[in-house]
């Protein structure tokens, strides 16, 4: 794996707060990750170390195999985060113009316009004149003005309505598609599913999942096979199966919950036990989140 972002055994600790803790995972070129996670599991932090904004406590953390401060690096990165903050007194060009001039291989303003939505009546436009959207559209072209590499995003959509959301995830899969690798942080699952090839979920600064959406989903959400069965019938030798977690009885259905229901329903026939009307039932995703991420540690 071409390796652009790694990082090995970082903690970050404030005065009385251990924001991230022990935090590994590689990141390779092309990919789409997104870290999912509620308030306070160590999101930003994290991305602030990888943008050398923060020092980690303990631990390595390179990016392209260098320190993420060097310059060479820099020049690779591009970012978008939480708080916008615009030049004030300069035209949105000028600021395009500036930022651009920084870098070795920059986008024309044109293709920022482009990709970002930011339309010519806005390049004339002083900075601090900006609506919040502009703004953010604004720092959204300043994000890709050097034609980054990598590109890191801190709650991008936070605030965005749904037409700057999606023309936003629009350009985001382009990029992607041109090989660049790309991080964003999210409160929500949804996004983190749409969006992402890959999901790193934390919680309470450790990374507690690492998969595609398809694996995170399915180790989140409890499935469950429920069937009628002949009252007198004991299921005790079902209990003997490590790869079932729990077994009920309600409105005389029985229900088996397992995070592999191929292998209960094979149990099932091998054991004879009788079952009719069987059915699989997957939990419901956003509660199993929410509860996950709540602070019930039982999930995973
Ligand atoms: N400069 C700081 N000093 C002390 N504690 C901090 C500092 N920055 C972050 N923390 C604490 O570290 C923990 C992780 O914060 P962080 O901002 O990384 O979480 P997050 O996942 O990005 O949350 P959010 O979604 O709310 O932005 C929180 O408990 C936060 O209060």
């Amino acid at each position: 794996m071409n390796k652009i972002v790694s990082l090995t055994n970082v903690t970050k600790s404030f005065q009385h707060k251990t924001a991230v803790n022990d935090v590994s995972f590689t990141i390779g070129k092309g990919e789409v990750v997104a870290i999912l996670g509620p308030n306070g599991a160590g999101k930003t932090t994290t991305i602030s170390m990888i943008l050398g904004l923060l020092k980690p406590s303990a631990g390595e953390i390179k990016l392209f195999n260098h320190q993420p401060h060097e310059k060479q690096v820099r020049e690779k990165i591009g970012t978008m985060l939480q708080e916008v903050s615009v030049m004030p007194g300069l035209k949105v060009r000028e600021i395009l113009e500036l930022i651009s001039s920084y870098y070795p291989n920059p986008l024309g303003i044109q293709q920022l316009i482009e990709l970002t939505g930011l339309t010519n009546q806005d390049l004339k436009t002083r900075a601090e004149k900006l609506s919040g959207g502009q703004k953010r559209r604004l720092s959204f072209a300043l994000a890709l003005a050097g034609n980054p590499e990598l590109i890191i995003f801190d709650e991008p959509t936070v605030g965005m309505d749904i037409t700057s959301r999606n023309r936003f995830w629009q350009t985001v899969h382009q990029m992607a598609a041109q090989g660049k690798t790309i991080i964003f942080s999210t409160h929500y699952l949804q996004e983190a599913d749409d969006a992402a090839g890959r999901i790193l979920l934390f919680k309470d600064g450790a990374v507690v999942a690492d998969g595609t959406p398809a694996q995170i989903k399915s180790r989140i959400s409890k499935q469950s096979v429920s069937f009628f069965v002949d009252p007198e019938m004991s299921l005790e030798k079902l209990y003997l199966h490590s790869e079932i977690d729990d077994i009920y009885r309600k409105n005389n259905r029985v229900y088996i919950q397992s995070s592999n229901t191929d292998r209960v329903l094979e149990l099932i026939f091998q054991e004879k036990i009788g079952a009719r009307d069987i059915q699989i039932e997957r939990g419901k995703l956003e509660e199993a989140f929410e509860q996950l991420t709540s602070g019930a540690k039982e999930a995973i």
